[in-house]
């Protein structure tokens, strides 16, 4: 079966594609021109709803299986910040080195060097005549330094519980197992079995 996913980060396709390797996986923007889908829902389940159905939409394929991903991370000395902001924490097209630093300054500026934070992951899947959506969390401690280059966006800040180091220095197979998104979608392929 060929899974099209709703998204234009490089880093979930990667990702995606490692755990789902009994799929064909296609990022959309190997079909048809990227478009800007306007994220405006207030949780994650709804905004990896509407990138779905955009793409869905767009395709104009009714056979076609969509897949999109909805990701954060939520700090808890910021009350939960960047959360479902967290694409666009320092700016509308900011990038992920922008993100990072804007909130290792945040923590910094509640003058505590670390804080607990967990990551969420809502992963939608639409076809012709159904709409479900998984999540995965992953819990940890966002740190006030960026240490390692692995992973995407805010992965050299965030040490997950059980480990000392940041998932930019752990290895790829670690993240992989435990990560938020490998939850959601150990979960989405049980659906995909459904289809
Ligand atoms: O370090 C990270 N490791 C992860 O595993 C992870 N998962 C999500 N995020 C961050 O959360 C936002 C997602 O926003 P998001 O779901 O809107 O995605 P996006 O806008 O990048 O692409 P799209 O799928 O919407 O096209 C982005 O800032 C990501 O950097 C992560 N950061
Ligand atoms: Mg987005």
């Amino acid at each position: 079966m060929k899974l099209v996913l709703a998204t234009s980060n490089k880093g979930k396709v990667r990702e995606i594609r490692e755990l789902c390797k009994a799929y064909e996986v296609v990022p959309y923007t190997d079909l048809i021109e990227a478009f800007e889908i306007v994220e405006d829902a207030d949780t994650f389940k709804d905004n990896a709803l509407i990138k779905a159905r955009a793409v869905y939409e767009a395709l104009g394929d009714e056979d076609v299986v969509v897949i999109a991903d909805d990701s954060g991370i939520s700090v808890d000395v910021l009350g939960g910040a960047p959360g479902i902001y967290s694409a666009r924490y320092a700016g509308e097209n900011a990038s992920d080195k922008e993100n990072l630093y804007k909130l290792i300054e945040d923590i910094k500026a509640k003058g505590v060097t670390s804080s607990p934070a967990h990551y969420t992951a809502a992963i939608a899947i639409v076809t012709k005549n159904k709409e479900k959506t998984v999540h995965g969390w992953m819990y940890g401690t966002a740190i006030t330094e960026a240490i390692g280059d692995g992973g995407f966006g805010y992965d050299p800040m965030f040490i997950p519980e059980g480990f000392d180091k940041t998932l930019g220095q752990l290895d790829d197979d670690i993240k992989k197992e435990l990560s938020h998104r490998s939850k959601a979608l150990r979960l989405a392929r049980v659906v995909l079995q459904t289809l």
